[in-house]
């Protein structure tokens, strides 16, 4: 197993998902080559959830990186997870195009994609010149 996905299935138990019963992990390796993680985190008061890519984010960034260079999800579905709009924003924050995104399920499945196929055309630093 590879440690990115052993971090995500292991942070994924911790998971608080007594709302959807749906538990997802992430983990993220950044540019200097350290893991960070993260699980969903649901509140009684739906909107005030929060995603297991979020958590990663705030880990990585509360210890003082910002570059992600790969990332991967894991649930406990049939099909691999795919990140929330919301989410790939998040992750675009901090990766380039190229990061790539693994999408799986505990049972194994893999599916993989870029930054640029989540996000196409991501709002960015860029849009707000002039
Ligand atoms: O990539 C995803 C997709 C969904 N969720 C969470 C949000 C909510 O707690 C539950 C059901 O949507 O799964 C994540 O954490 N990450
Ligand atoms: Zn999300």
């Amino acid at each position: 197993m590879s440690d990115l996905r052993e971090a995500a299935v292991k942070v994924r138990e911790n998971a608080h998902a007594p709302y959807s019963n749906f538990k997802v992990g992430a983990a993220l390796r950044t540019a200097s080559g350290a893991v960070f993680s993260g699980c969903n985190v649901e509140n009684v008061a739906f909107p005030q959830g929060t995603c297991a890519e979020a958590g990663a984010i705030a880990a990585m960034v509360a210890a003082g990186e910002r570059e992600i260079a790969e990332v991967y999800v894991v649930a406990g579905s049939d099909m691999p997870v795919t990140p929330c709009g919301g989410c790939r924003q998040k992750l675009a924050e901090f990766s380039g195009d190229l990061v790539s995104v693994t999408m799986a399920t505990v049972a194994g499945k893999e599916q993989k994609m870029t930054m640029g196929d989540l996000l196409p055309g991501a709002f960015g630093a860029a849009h707000m010149q002039g």
